[in-house]
């Protein structure tokens, strides 16, 4: 075949109007000839429905002035000829057939889909047709977007898909079906889809069973805690085919290569929402047709020396702990039951003592109270994955843990609190749009530790209700934050070898109590939220691995539409 010409010019009909529309390797471009000339009654409109209708076209794409239009070529989703005899157009708000003259002299049409920004970072599925009176001329022009859309190599083209039915409102199911199915076909993504039966279903799939060599990603359809189980999954799975042993907390993990797609489906959606601006269906849907990709640090929690969890997002002590402890007993309602514990617990008050000692991360660009944010290409990211991949590289040639590893000071903060939260991201999501700890990175090799230190109950809630202002949440007297590369937390009232959480409060119940005739306390210590599930343990030692999974993501876009 005849190769294509690096650019094609041609001139099409759209809303009756003459465009001169021009493809080349980054964009797709199209500009009325005559803006002037007036529009002619029942004339074409781009907005129309093809099969079923994606979504209208408000021109609030970027680049968009008035009469002309640029969509970069990374962000067509597909291109398809499109039948003349049913294109039914919007005009004056209703749905109509064209009209015979139309379709008579321009019988020929292909459809451009594409991504449109529209508020709060939402992406959507656009889509242009262009109208000509020459068969090949359309042949040419879609063979032409199709060639483009074969070099966008980055682009998934086989997904395993795991879906939980119960995560959420229990819609996960629908909201994939509903929402994603069509626009997968549209961009010829193939899947197989698992409807999971069972907790941890998913990641035990992953972990052992999955041919993992036949897929160009992962995509789960839930909240954070089926995230969790997935990117347990495998992580395990890349760890053990490389001989890596997870329990040993100072082992170098090996970066997994496949992406991982999260269609919200939960009842927080910190990741996707911390990761992509939005916890919405589509977004995320095209965010994975494109084939975005983000990485993203990841936490090992240890315990003794035996592995017990991975953080991408939270891992919280005290309050997110004990909200979400009591909160599982309350699964029926939804995402709510977060809402009702979480005043149940703010009233309850509880706090717990203990150590944390942490090695501050000082050698990297970045601070907690930084006011810029971690954005979409963020240098912040960029310059300290880089530092960090230089410290493992001369680590490795020397042998062992560097010299200036170990020789880093360690800080040790003792005392009664009410909270320790550990925000390896801002852990931005609906409740708190701005999330725990605003400025964190996403892929920077750190976490920010937030202590909040026992404080009266009036304090607590200015503190909580500075999450959903504009006021620093940090800049109150009972608040610390660090950005630590470690650290560890000992409760004051330890664990032996072999006792979990609950023998030690029925060991030691009685002695506080006893101690505090008049205390109300039901527990010594408190569990450890980690993104959203519960550890069994809670002394654990905690180390960040930079850059260890990727996300199909992007970071959070700096201008979202309009
Ligand atoms: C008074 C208003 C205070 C608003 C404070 C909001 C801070 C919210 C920060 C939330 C960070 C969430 C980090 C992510 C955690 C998720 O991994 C994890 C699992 O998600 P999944 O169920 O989708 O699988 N989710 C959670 O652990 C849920 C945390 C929910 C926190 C809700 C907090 C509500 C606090 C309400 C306090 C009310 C005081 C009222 C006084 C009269
Ligand atoms: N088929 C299933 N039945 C019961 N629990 C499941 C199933 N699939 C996954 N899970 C578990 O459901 C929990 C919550 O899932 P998630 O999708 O995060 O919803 P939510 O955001 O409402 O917590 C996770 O711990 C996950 O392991
Ligand atoms: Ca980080």
């Amino acid at each position: 075949m005849e190769k294509q010409p690096r650019i094609l010019v041609s001139q099409f009909m759209l809303k009756n109007r003459v465009f001169e529309v021009t493809l080349n390797r980054l964009f797709l471009t199209w500009k009325e000839l005559n803006a002037r000339k007036k529009r002619v009654s029942g004339s074409i409109h781009n907005t129309f429905k093809v099969g079923f209708c994606l979504a209208k076209v408000l021109h609030r794409t970027r680049g968009v002035t008035s009469g002309s239009h640029c969509v970069p070529v990374s962000e067509i989703i597909a291109v398809q000829e499109t039948e003349v005899d049913n294109i039914q157009t919007k005009d004056e708000g209703k749905w109509q057939k064209m009209s015979q003259k139309t379709v008579e002299t321009y019988p020929y049409a292909f459809t451009v889909f594409y991504v449109e920004r529209a508020r709060q970072h939402r992406w959507r599925c656009g889509n242009v047709t262009f109208f000509c009176s020459d068969g090949l001329l359309r042949q040419q022009w879609v063979q032409a977007i199709k060639e483009q859309l074969s070099l966008q190599t980055c682009r998934p083209k086989h997904l395993l898909v795991y879906i939980n039915p119960y995560g959420g409102k229990q819609q996960g199911k629908q909201i994939y079906e509903q929402k994603v199915v069509q626009l997968f076909t549209l961009a010829s993504i193939s899947t197989d889809v698992i409807v999971t039966e069972r907790a941890n279903h998913a990641r035990d799939h992953l972990k052992t069973e999955a041919d993992l060599k036949k897929y160009d990603g992962i995509v789960c359809v839930g909240g954070d805690g089926m995230f969790s189980e997935v990117i347990h999954g495998l992580i395990s799975r890349t760890q053990t085919d490389s001989g890596v042993d997870q329990n040993c907390a100072h082992e170098k993990l090996v970066q997994c290569n496949l992406r991982v797609g999260i269609i919200p489906a939960g009842s927080t959606d910190c990741i996707c929402y911390a990761t992509i601006g939005i916890n919405d269906p589509v977004t995320s849907a095209l965010h994975i047709i494109v084939g975005d990709s983000q990485a993203l640090d990841v936490c090992s929690v240890h315990h003794n020396d035996t592995f017990l969890k991975y953080s991408v997002s939270l891992l919280g002590y005290g309050f997110y702990g004990d909200i979400l402890a009591d909160s599982e007993k309350k699964r029926w309602m939804g995402p709510a039951r977060y809402d009702f514990s979480g005043i149940k617990t703010f009233l309850s008050h509880h706090y717990y003592e203990g150590t944390v000692s942490f090695q501050p991360a000082t050698d990297i660009l970045g601070n907690p109270r930084d006011k810029t944010k971690c954005r979409s290409g963020c240098y912040v990211c960029q310059h300290n994955g880089q530092l960090f991949s230089e410290e493992i590289r001369d680590e490795s040639v020397e042998g062992g843990v560097s010299e200036n590893e170990d020789e880093r000071e360690w800080k040790v903060v003792k005392g009664k609190f009410l909270a320790i939260n550990a925000a390896s991201m801002s852990c931005a999501c609906p409740r708190s749009p701005k999330g725990l700890s605003p400025a964190a990175h996403l892929a920077d090799g750190t976490t920010d530790i937030i202590l909040v230190r026992k404080c009266s109950r009036l304090n607590f809630l200015r503190h909580l209700l500075r999450h959903t202002s504009k006021d620093d949440q940090f800049d109150l007297t009972f608040i610390e934050v660090h950005r630590v590369r470690k650290f560890k937390f000992t409760p004051k009232y330890c664990e032996s070898e072999d006792t979990d959480v609950k023998d030690v409060r029925k060991k030691l119940f009685s002695q506080i109590c006893r101690d505090h005739p008049a205390c109300s306390c039901t527990s010594v210590n408190s569990n450890w939220n980690c993104d959203g599930e519960i550890l069994d343990h809670a002394a654990v030692e905690v180390g960040v691995h930079c850059q260890l999974i990727k996300l199909f993501a992007r970071g959070i876009e700096e201008k979202a539409g309009v």
